[in-house]
């Protein structure tokens, strides 16, 4: 369950005013799915013409960090990617509140996300990262990457008392040789990254993709690693098993769209070692991290970081592009 800020009818009607001219609700609904924000099905009628929406109210995101994410959602929009650009009122701002917490209402997507992807849906998700980190040159703003070396570091301290020793050895290695490589890295095409373009941030309409959510964790980094974000997810099942076909099907796509560079291919096993290593770290912190964010009262499901430690030690055995 998701919905962790309850909002009536009446709160939902004064926030509304700030949007539409004489809104009249058709719909007001608690999504289930997600384990962060709260978010509801909303659908106003105004003008004669009914829209639909979906009202996301920040847990965790500060009304500070809110601008840049939603400049580079309409900015992508603005490009044509089907990023769900937060509505401005009729003020012209797009960051509201309610309940004293920052929200906002974007225009709701059609269909849903897959389970498993086909080949062909990992090829078009290929193409659509492509397509975002073209896009994404022209958009607005800057935010640094936030899981950097010293991140780890410092939860990986944290972690110590929670984990066996031979996770510990393995996470201490990894920080490691992410560390050594910094050169390298910072040689490779940046730009934004969406930064969590797991198969559910990516909602499809029939065969075609009508929307992908949750830019809540972009930033600016190497590509090359949310392609390896990616693919751990959309090529990789729980177990840590790579599906070969899938992850060309998914990285051709990609490269057709943004060709990688030589130095890229090169690291490509490093990139999906840094991709699974940041989230084992992220789910461990969710699990036994100081102040983490998905304690059971909420109802939050955990998500299990030893996927993404199998995920980590398969990709050791991946060679290069
Ligand atoms: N713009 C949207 N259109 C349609 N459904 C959406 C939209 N944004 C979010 N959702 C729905 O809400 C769910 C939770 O959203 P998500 O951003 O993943 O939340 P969280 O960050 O809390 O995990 C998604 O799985 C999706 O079903
Ligand atoms: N995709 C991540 C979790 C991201 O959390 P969210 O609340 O931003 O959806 C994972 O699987 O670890």
């Amino acid at each position: 369950m998701a919905v962790f800020t309850r909002v009536s009818p009446e709160q939902l009607q004064t926030l509304l005013e700030s949007y539409f001219d004489a809104p009249e609700v058709t719909e007001f609904q608690g999504i289930a799915a997600g384990i962060e924000n709260t978010n509801y099905f909303v659908s106003v009628k105004s003008g004669g013409e009914e829209t639909h929406w979906v009202l996301t109210i920040f847990e965790m995101v500060t009304a500070e960090e809110l601008p840049v994410f939603i400049g580079l959602m309409q900015g992508l929009a603005q490009q044509g990617f089907p990023a769900p650009a937060p509505h401005p009122m009729l003020d012209g701002s797009s960051l509201a509140y309610i309940e004293g917490k920052p929200c906002v209402l974007v225009p709701r997507i059609a269909g849903g996300h897959l389970d498993t992807p086909t080949l062909d849906q990992c090829a078009i998700a290929g193409d659509l990262l492509g397509a975002m980190h073209l896009a994404s040159q022209s958009a607005p703003g800057r935010r640094d990457v936030v899981r950097t070396v010293a991140w780890m570091q410092s939860h990986r301290d944290d972690l110590a008392s929670h984990i066996k020793q031979d996770e510990l050895a393995l996470l201490s290695g990894e920080i490691e040789h992410f560390q050594q490589q910094a050169d390298i890295w910072a040689q490779c095409p940046n730009g934004w990254i969406h930064g969590d373009l797991f198969v559910d941030n990516v909602m499809f309409d029939g065969d075609k993709v009508s929307g992908v959510i949750d830019f809540y964790h972009a930033c600016h980094d190497c590509w090359l690693f949310d392609l390896a974000v990616a693919c751990n997810d959309w090529c990789c099942d729980a177990e840590g098993r790579y599906d070969q076909e899938k992850l060309r099907a998914f990285v051709a796509a990609y490269d057709k769209k943004r060709p990688l560079t030589e130095l890229e291919k090169k690291q490509w096993s490093d990139a999906l070692r840094v991709g699974a290593l940041r989230f084992w770290i992220s789910r461990l912190i969710s699990q036994y991290g100081k102040g983490y964010q998905h304690d059971a009262e909420r109802g939050n499901t955990l998500k299990n970081p030893d996927e993404m430690k199998a995920k980590l030690l398969s990709a050791h055995k991946i060679a290069a592009l």
